[in-house]
């Protein structure tokens, strides 16, 4: 699919749907200065100019009439970012100016782009890997700092590099396991042979280990809070998002269906979700609320588990799920304790103490002790490339010299798909089907 109509040259609106400023149609392909010439007119025509160069002058419908007057931009091939020739019509950022533009753009011979078409282009051309393309879908997605941080990382190639790195040690093992098999009195060292597949295997593992926070930057966190009734949840949910979202009094069983605030916490948009107290009750409109209660840990990146530390100590009478993330914290920590916990953080959603080192420690449980300058692995397709090239390096640790190439090759493939540039066309469809029209 991807790969027909590509020598057609294509046209469409880049900025965002409804009024702005300022507002651009994109053409690119062999036709887009013939195009542009047909649209512009002003004191040179842009099939005459340089590249990199902006002509200021009126927009032309067929009959002449005067759509707008804007700016024109002009690259050539080789030197634009699908690497055909490009002309940019920017216009006022109205619907309506943009409408018209794109429309003669298709008169003259362009057709509308598919999404992410231009970028598949710069893809095909070589400008861009797989890796560097999602990333410029993230940088257009990003709502945060750390999607905004990862994206540009992404974009740069920093992840090409990271995999580059591995693909190199396992290269170097496959080479030195070739070489015993055919020359097998000469011996080889083990720097040529172990350490590769060492340093290969801690990269990768290392690798993989970014994937959650990653995904959790690009995509966002939701946090569950659970306790038991009067726990404090719904004061500690209004003291992290600065305001009173939710319903508090003295009264146990208060917040009975679950709701939802937004914060952004060390650049990740996170989901708090407050909950029902958690207790055996026989009301069924509280029952469903507890079972929904533990639904929502369930299915939470981390959950905060609360207890009241003003209050003799009781246990929760349901178990959190089975593997689920959990910050402890004890509540109301500007009355006088009833026990304490080395194990939970004290909190006062009344004095907000303690709120600044749980915030820290939220972050930290979501995005993990990874480095911030290093390139993570972003979309779920990189994880599982990177995870199926971990599990094939790891079947060749652990088998005899000659049956362990086959495994190495196989992880190579696996690794080839994060930033490759010859992989299967349902795998750059699938990247591709994600972007949106005019990138
Ligand atoms: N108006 C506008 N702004 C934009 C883009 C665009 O296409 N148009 N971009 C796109 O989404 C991003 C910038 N990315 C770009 C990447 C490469 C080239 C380019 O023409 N590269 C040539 C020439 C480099 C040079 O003159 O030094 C090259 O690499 O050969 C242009 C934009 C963000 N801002
Ligand atoms: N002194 C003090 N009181 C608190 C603190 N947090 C909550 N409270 C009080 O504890 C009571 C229960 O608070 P909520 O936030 O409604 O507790 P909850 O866990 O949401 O309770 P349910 O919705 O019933 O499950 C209210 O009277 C709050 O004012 C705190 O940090 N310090
Ligand atoms: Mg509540």
């Amino acid at each position: 699919m991807t790969r027909t109509g590509l020598s057609d040259t294509i046209a469409a609106i880049a900025t965002a749907p409804g009024s702005a400023g300022v507002g651009i149609v994109r053409v690119s392909g062999h036709r887009a200065l013939e195009v542009a010439d047909g649209l512009f007119r002003g004191k040179r025509r842009p099939s005459k100019t340089r590249g990199g160069r902006f002509l200021f002058g009126d927009l032309l419908a067929a009959d002449g009439e005067r759509l707008d007057e804007g700016l024109v931009l002009v690259f050539r091939g080789g030197r634009s970012y699908t690497g055909e020739d490009v002309a940019e019509f920017q216009t006022h950022g109205s619907p309506a100016v943009l409408g018209r533009v794109l429309a003669r753009t298709l008169e003259l011979g362009a057709r509308l782009a598919r999404p992410g078409e231009f970028t598949l282009r710069a893809y095909l051309a070589g400008r861009l890997d797989l890796a560097q393309a999602e990333a410029v879908l993230g940088l257009v997605e990003a709502q945060t700092e750390a999607a905004r941080r990862q994206a540009t990382l992404g974009l740069s190639g920093a992840l090409g590099t990271r995999v580059a790195r591995i693909g190199a040690n396992l290269t170097r093992t496959l080479a030195a396991l070739q070489a015993m098999l055919d020359y097998p009195e000469e011996g080889v060292p083990e720097e040529d042979r172990e350490l590769p597949l060492a340093a290969a295997r801690r990269d990768l593992l290392e690798l993989v280990g970014t994937a959650r926070a990653g995904q959790v930057a690009t995509r966002g966190a939701r946090l569950a809070l659970i306790g038991r009734p009067n726990a404090g949840k719904s004061s500690l949910l209004n003291a992290l998002v600065g305001f009173e979202r939710s319903i508090v009094t003295p009264l146990p069983g208060t917040t009975r269906d679950y709701l939802e605030a937004g914060l952004e916490l060390s650049g990740v948009p996170v989901t708090l979700v407050d909950t029902a107290g958690i207790r055996e009750t026989g009301d069924a409109i509280e029952a469903a609320g507890v079972r929904q209660a533990l639904n929502l840990a369930g299915g939470a990146d981390l959950v905060l588990a609360l207890e009241d530390g003003s209050a003799p100590r009781e246990a929760l009478p349901a178990e959190l799920p089975p593997g689920a993330r959990v910050i402890r914290i004890r509540t109301k920590a500007d009355l006088s304790a009833a026990w304490t916990d080395p194990g939970a953080l004290d909190v006062s959603a009344v004095t907000g103490a303690g709120l600044p080192e749980l915030r820290e420690a939220m972050g930290t449980a979501l995005l993990g002790d990874v480095s911030r300058g290093e390139a993570w692995l972003t979309t779920e397709r990189q994880a599982d490339a990177a995870r199926r090239a971990l599990a094939h390096v790891d079947a060749a640790s652990a088998l005899p010299d000659d049956l362990a190439s086959y495994e190495l090759e196989e992880a190579l493939g696996a690794l080839s798909e994060l930033t490759g540039r010859d992989v299967q066309e349902d795998v750059i469809d699938a990247v591709f089907r994600n972007f949106c029209v005019g990138k």
